[in-house]
């Protein structure tokens, strides 16, 4: 048995809701712990399951992890107990193989399980495993593990054939302890990357050129444990955007950074969309009869992200009009249109776009829930859609959204949690 949501549609959603930290900050700041020893206090950090996976993680690389209260962690690093990070443990979130570079960077040999591909995509960490060759690394990979000797590394010029998040995170994470120089280019800008980079020169690193595609980075022998909070979550922020448009509702959404959202804001906004920023409370207006269609396309930031493609999918269809969706960050993040047309939508798929013919209604149907965003965008689908909605296999929502039922049931949804065959 797994756990399911059954959702009452057609409620519109009213009141306060409030953003947690960010899973995406959060899993590479908490990795981070491990490239230095000492006492870390982190706030901020979002109640997931993928968190307690990465507490499983770093316990398991001799870390002693406590729980000071609901958003904050203590995390005492007095030095690695294993050198290898095991396949149990990675394939059951892919972030785990972060570990790689806090790890090369602190000991001579290390063990690491290679991920794997999920349903999104095949994920391949081929240009983490070319920036510690360049760092000096000698890797090798054997049983579906990486292996790498790494006694005598230093600072590089380190280009990324695409800006990968992981691959600058991890990267960034190794050299900062390397003697010399490292300059990674291509790098990722991603507001989570600024974050990690703050996390480290808040430690004592030594980082320039966050938030741009040109890091550099000066390897400083003794950095030391810090305490810090996580940034909020901004695909969270954007999954409440796209729920108080579509149930025609007025959410106030609390510490929501419209800017770290790149071209979802002015997609939006093209579309007829108005936001409103007083203090730390976001709200946005729009008719869903009035919004124009849009074409989108996912990049990197500060491009249209790939996490809020599929919310923005069921918008899409919603509004009048046609409407494409181009995904160019992974090759297989398209699952939830099937589930989509099961409910009512008119989406097809032609050579890597999605051509959406929207103005539906939506009707409730038992759908399935293939990945975390998807997910979420079925949840959002069911409070739209006219009768009732069951949402299977909701552990990957629970991956990444924070108690995401108990929100929305807070301004006005009804969803309910009940156990389903898988
Ligand atoms: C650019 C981008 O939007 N990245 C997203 C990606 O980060 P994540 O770090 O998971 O993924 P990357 O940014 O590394 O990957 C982006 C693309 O690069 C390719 N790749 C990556 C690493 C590598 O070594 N070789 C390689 O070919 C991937 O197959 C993918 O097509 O997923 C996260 C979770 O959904 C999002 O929060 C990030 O915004
Ligand atoms: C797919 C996601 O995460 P992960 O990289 O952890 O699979 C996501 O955050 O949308």
């Amino acid at each position: 048995m797994v756990d399911g949501f059954k959702i009452k549609g057609k409620n519109s959603l009213n009141g306060t809701i409030k953003v947690s930290g960010a899973k995406n900050a959060a899993l590479p700041i908490l990795i981070g712990t491990l490239v230095a020893e000492g006492e870390y206090i982190l706030r901020n950090v979002p109640n997931l399951r993928d968190i307690r996976v990465t507490m499983k993680l770093l316990e398991d690389l001799g870390m002693k992890t406590e729980k000071l209260d609901e958003t904050t962690y203590k995390i005492v690093n007095e030095g690695f107990k294993r050198n290898e990070a095991s396949y149990e443990i990675v394939k059951q979130m892919r972030a785990s193989f972060l570990v790689m570079g806090p790890m090369i960077a602190n000991l001579d040999e290390t063990v690491v399980s290679l991920p794997g591909g999920c349903a999104i995509g095949s994920r391949p960490v081929d240009l983490h495993l070319k920036g510690f060759e360049l760092l000096g690394a000698e890797i090798t990979r054997i049983h579906g593990y990486v292996h790498a000797k790494s006694d005598n590394l230093k600072g590089s010029e380190i280009p990324l054939g695409f800006p990968s998040v992981g691959a600058t995170q991890n990267i960034m994470m190794a050299a900062v302890k390397i003697p010399g120089k490292t300059i990674i280019s291509n790098a990722a800008r991603e507001p989570e990357i600024v974050d990690l980079g703050n996390f480290l020169i808040k430690m004592g690193a030594k980082i320039k050129g966050l938030g741009t595609t040109r890091i550099e980075i000066e390897g400083v022998k003794d950095l030391h444990a810090v305490e810090y909070s996580i940034m909020p979550d901004r695909i969270e922020a954007g999954t409440y955007v796209i729920a108080s448009l579509i149930t025609d509702g007025d959410l106030k959404i609390q510490d929501a950074r419209l800017d770290d959202l790149g071209e979802f804001k002015s997609d939006l906004e093209k579309m007829g969309v108005k936001f409103k920023e007083e203090g730390n409370i976001l709200t946005v207006e729009g008719n869903l009869k009035e919004l124009k269609p849009c074409n989108v396309k996912t990049l990197p930031h500060p491009g249209f992200p790939t996490d809020m493609q599929p919310q923005m999918m069921l918008l899409q269809t919603l509004v009048n009009g046609t409407s494409t969706m181009e995904e160019t960050v992974f090759e297989n993040r398209f699952m939830h249109v099937p589930e989509f047309n099961r409910m009512g939508a008119d989406i097809m798929i032609k050579r890597g776009i999605a051509v959406i013919n929207g103005g539906v209604s939506l009707t409730g149907a038992a759908v399935m829930s293939s990945d975390l965003r998807a997910g979420a965008a079925l949840v959002l689908a069911g409070l739209a859609a006219e009768g009732e909605t069951i949402v299977n296999r909701v552990y990957h929502i629970d991956r990444g959204y924070d108690r995401l039922e108990a929100k929305l049931n807070a301004v006005g949804a009804d969803i309910q949690r009940i156990k389903l065959d898988i």
